[in-house]
């Protein structure tokens, strides 16, 4: 069994975000918002400011309180879109209840929304035209791409339907010809779907979704789970499908670190294309 591991492939890609930094005559600044102290978020957001500094990117967190209005993180967002001086906007999510997410992906530049996550760079993804990518699809891209695991051809199932992973993952995987499937909570027979797979993604975010029973004897499982249990950090898939897959990525140290370095990439990208 090959570990996947996302430490060298995130530097890869952080290499490649250096390069292109260097030849822009100013350097991109990434502004990441956070309301309230969910623990989670407090702890994501600070793994982004920190490779951000470690590449010699700028990065701004803005920290608002768990009761911030709407209409107040909506202008905040306004002047950030409107500022020369910022280059990608990220609104952590999950954002409290009585803020419109959709409503404050919509609202961000889509030029500027390094989550990749506006309905404009959505629709571009499934044209096949360029776009922002989502960054933990487009990691996990990186990722096969750095471990030489191929996709056209492959079959390919994604457990797990969401916006941010699940569905911009399908679409990627879409257009390196790989033939996907998208299974999820209403889905009959998991494991008989699962089975197939050549390549099985699991991101669902429930932990032990994925057991051996569930795996074709030499598939490439990706986990994309982040589940905290008994604080612990552990992912979708059970430890002993080792014993049946040809290669799985760790939790954590698999696709997570991809996330962070996508992110990164992508703000330098965004950098780019706002050059005038
Ligand atoms: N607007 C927005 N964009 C996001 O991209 C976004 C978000 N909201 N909300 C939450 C999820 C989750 N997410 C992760 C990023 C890095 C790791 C990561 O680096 N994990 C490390 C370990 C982290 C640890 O030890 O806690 C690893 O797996 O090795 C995990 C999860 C980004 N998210």
């Amino acid at each position: 069994m090959i570990e996947l591991k996302g430490a060298p492939a995130a530097e890869s890609l952080l290499r490649q975000a250096v390069q292109r930094m260097e030849q822009l005559p100013f350097v991109p600044h990434l502004h990441v918002i956070r309301l309230g102290e969910d623990p989670a978020s407090v702890s994501y957001v600070r793994l982004k400011d920190r490779k951000a500094q470690e590449i010699g990117l700028r990065s701004t967190m803005h920290v608002l309180p768990e009761d911030t209005s709407e209409a107040a993180l909506l202008a905040l967002i306004d002047r950030l879109n409107a500022s020369e001086d910022a280059h990608g906007i990220l609104v952590q999510l999950p954002l409290p209840k009585h803020i419109n997410a959709q409503k404050v992906i919509e609202h961000t530049s889509p030029l500027k929304d390094v989550d990749g996550f506006h309905p404009e760079n959505v629709g571009k993804l499934w044209l096949g035209q360029e776009a922002l990518l989502p960054c933990t699809p487009a990691g996990i891209l990186a990722l096969c791409d750095h471990h030489q695991i191929s996709l056209a051809g492959k079959k390919v199932v994604i457990v797990g339907r969401s916006n941010i992973v699940g569905k911009p993952l399908a679409a990627l995987m879409l257009s390196r010809d790989a033939t996907v499937t998208v299974a999820h909570s209403r889905t009959v027979n998991l494991p008989e779907i699962t089975l197939q797979a050549d390549i099985l993604v699991a991101a669902v975010g429930r932990p032990g979704t994925i057991t051996p029973v569930m795996v074709k004897e030499g598939a490439v499982v990706l986990d994309v789970g982040v589940n905290r249990v008994d604080g612990k950090l552990v992912g979708d898939v059970t430890p002993e499908v080792r014993n049946v897959a040809s290669a799985l990525t760790p939790v954590p140290g698999g696709i997570g670190p991809m996330t962070v370095a996508q992110l990164m990439l992508n703000t330098v990208l965004a950098a780019e294309r706002q050059r005038g």
